[in-house]
């Protein structure tokens, strides 16, 4: 059963979701914070959330149970992924469902703020009717500048263009034939727009490059009387700065439906003449609300009934056709970790993955991460995933680099890891037979045909004859039964490596026997799954 915790306040229509889906089950526990929020999340396998809640690094910390977080919405920038992305959980969003209630928003202001019609109501509430003071400004014929042309972007020109206003436009994924099909003068910087807009309107995430984008220089730069409007993330205008260019009169008004700190009711922007202000409602309608509390409940039960991961913004998607078209494959991979792990000795400097054949047309990132899963599996004290994996082995300084061939080589799709270990290089290759049986087909030097599960014996000898009577011999004596044995060399009469399937854990005093034949040079049990049994974050 997964466990899932509702943090913020989300559509009806999700939690009867969540209520009906088997398998699952959840609490609502709104308004968590500090030491609360930790614990609770430490209750359970999944949660969701809105931008209410902030999931930072000190409510993940320690935390060996979560396994994905999905947003009911776009910005993630209330999770601290890094540390999610560490502890192996997952994040995704719901990237469109609220896309279209935003863009109407950031219109809905950008007319209110020219007409002022929030202020010239109060007045009216007031019991004030004034004609005179709340002179508007009309909006066709007028420049808007917009800065972000993703899905919101987007959706705002269509409609800037429909209320006959000239769009002017920056993003540096907008494409010149994007372009001019969404009517956008494009521009290749910002600040290139500055001195001919009369409006500008941001949809950008809030990033270290976004984070005061529009400053005191920038505003400067623009057209006297130019209004602002960001319904994206609070801190792109530096609210400070917004207060200046409001008292000089150099901004003719100002729009906002985020802020830097929220809740907030104590900006001095909010006492000031031509200022609107909403408390984030840009995706606050129903039909918003319905579709991302859906979308998002949508992406939990998937993840934990198939594995399927859509919208993670840490991580690559995965879809559950993939994953099963991969299965195999990501046993290999993972075996071929678990296999290392062991083989190899401590002290890996780099890995270097190389994938053959018809396997470099599918996700060979994925099955990355999976190798990299199974090498530090047994080694950490703590979860280990395809999420979390590669940023794991690089967090030890381990170099990791990929390569794809087309070109087949002795089998139609092969992979390869090699582990540098301070001079040495060991390696380890392995192949598909069917759909699900992992072989592993070479060792080091050696080239062998040799299954990769149950209790592994694998010992390294000189090529002479009787080296597999007198192993056999030794296991006999110890009531060991052999399952399936394998050996193999680089060239006949140098080192050979041996690979047999116990179906027991062989004593002590076998091993030390085995060791003692005087052409045996190594040898050692590498515990591995027993075959058909899949990695834990698979989710099968
Ligand atoms: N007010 C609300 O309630 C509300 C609702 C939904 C989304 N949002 C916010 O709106 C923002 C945009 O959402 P979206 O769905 O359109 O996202 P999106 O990913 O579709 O679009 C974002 C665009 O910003 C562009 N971009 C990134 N950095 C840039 C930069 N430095 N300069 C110019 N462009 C840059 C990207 O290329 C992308 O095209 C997000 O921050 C989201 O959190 C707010
Ligand atoms: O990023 C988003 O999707 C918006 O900021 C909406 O946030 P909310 O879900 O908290 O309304």
């Amino acid at each position: 059963m997964a466990r899932i915790i509702v943090l913020d306040p989300i559509a009806q229509e999700g939690l009867d979701m969540l209520a009906a889906a088997p398998g699952i089950e959840y609490e609502v526990r709104t308004g968590l914070k500090g030491a609360a929020l930790r614990s609770a999340l430490a209750e359970f396998d999944g949660a969701i959330c809105r931008s209410g809640v902030t999931i930072n690094g000190e409510a993940l910390e320690g935390n060996k149970r979560l396994k994905a977080i999905a947003r009911a919405g776009v910005g993630t920038d209330n999770i601290d992924k890094n540390v999610a992305t560490r502890l192996g959980i997952v994040v995704m969003n719901t990237p469109t469902g609220n896309t279209l209630s935003t863009a109407e928003h950031t219109f809905t202001l950008l007319l209110a703020l020219s007409r002022r019609v929030a202020e010239a109501h109060m007045t009216l509430c007031g019991g004030k009717w004034d004609r005179k003071t709340y002179m508007g400004s009309q909006v066709a014929d007028k420049t808007l500048g917009i800065v972000g042309l993703g899905r919101i972007g987007q959706e705002v020109a269509k409609r800037a263009n429909a209320f006959q206003m000239k769009v002017m436009g920056y993003d540096p994924f907008l494409s010149s034939e994007q372009a001019q099909k969404l009517g956008i003068q494009r521009v290749d910087k910002v600040a290139d727009m500055f001195p001919h807009i009369d409006y500008l309107t941001v949809h950008t995430p809030l990033t270290p490059e976004t984070t005061d984008l529009i400053d005191s220089a920038a505003i400067e730069k623009l057209k006297p009387g130019c209004r602002l409007i960001n319904c994206a993330r609070g801190g792109i205008y530096n609210e400070a700065a917004l207060v200046e260019g409001l008292k000089s009169g150099k901004l003719g008004g100002v729009a906002l439906d985020v802020f830097v700190e929220e809740p907030n009711t104590t900006s001095p922007l909010l006492k000031m003449p031509n200022v609107l202000c909403t408390p984030h409602l840009g995706a606050s309608t129903e039909e918003a609300q319905q579709q991302v509390a859906l979308e998002a409940v949508q992406l939990l039960i998937n993840y934990f009934s198939t594995g399927e991961v859509r919208h993670a913004v840490n991580m690559a998607s995965v879809d559950p056709a993939t994953l099963q078209a991969m299965k195999g494959y990501l046993d290999l991979a993972w075996r071929l970790g678990l296999l290392m792990a062991e083989w190899q000795p401590s002290g890996a400097a780099g890995c270097h993955i190389t994938y053959r054949g018809e396997v470099t047309k599918r996700n060979t990132k994925l099955l990355t991460s999976a190798f990299c899963a199974g090498l530090l599996e047994k080694a950490l004290d703590e979860e280990v995933n395809i999420v979390n994996a590669e940023v794991l082995l690089r967090e030890r300084g381990i170099v990791l680099t990929e390569e794809s061939r087309p070109d087949m080589g002795a089998f139609s799709s092969s992979m390869s890891v090699e582990v540098k270990t301070g001079n040495k290089i060991h390696v380890a290759s392995g192949t598909l037979f069917g759909n699900n049986m992992p072989r592993l087909i070479r060792l080091d030097d050696s080239r062998l045909e040799a299954y990769i599960d149950g209790n592994l014996f694998v010992f390294t000898h000189n090529d002479v004859p009787g080296i597999i009577g007198a192993v056999g011999t030794i296991f006999g004596k110890h009531s060991v039964n052999i399952g399936h044995m394998t050996v193999g060399r680089a060239v006949p009469g140098g080192t050979a490596v041996g690979v047999l399937n116990l179906d027991t854990v062989p004593p002590k005093a076998a091993i030390d026997e085995v060791l003692s034949h005087p052409s045996i040079t190594s040898a050692r049990v590498i515990p591995m799954p027993p075959a058909g049994k899949l990695p834990s974050w698979l989710g099968w």
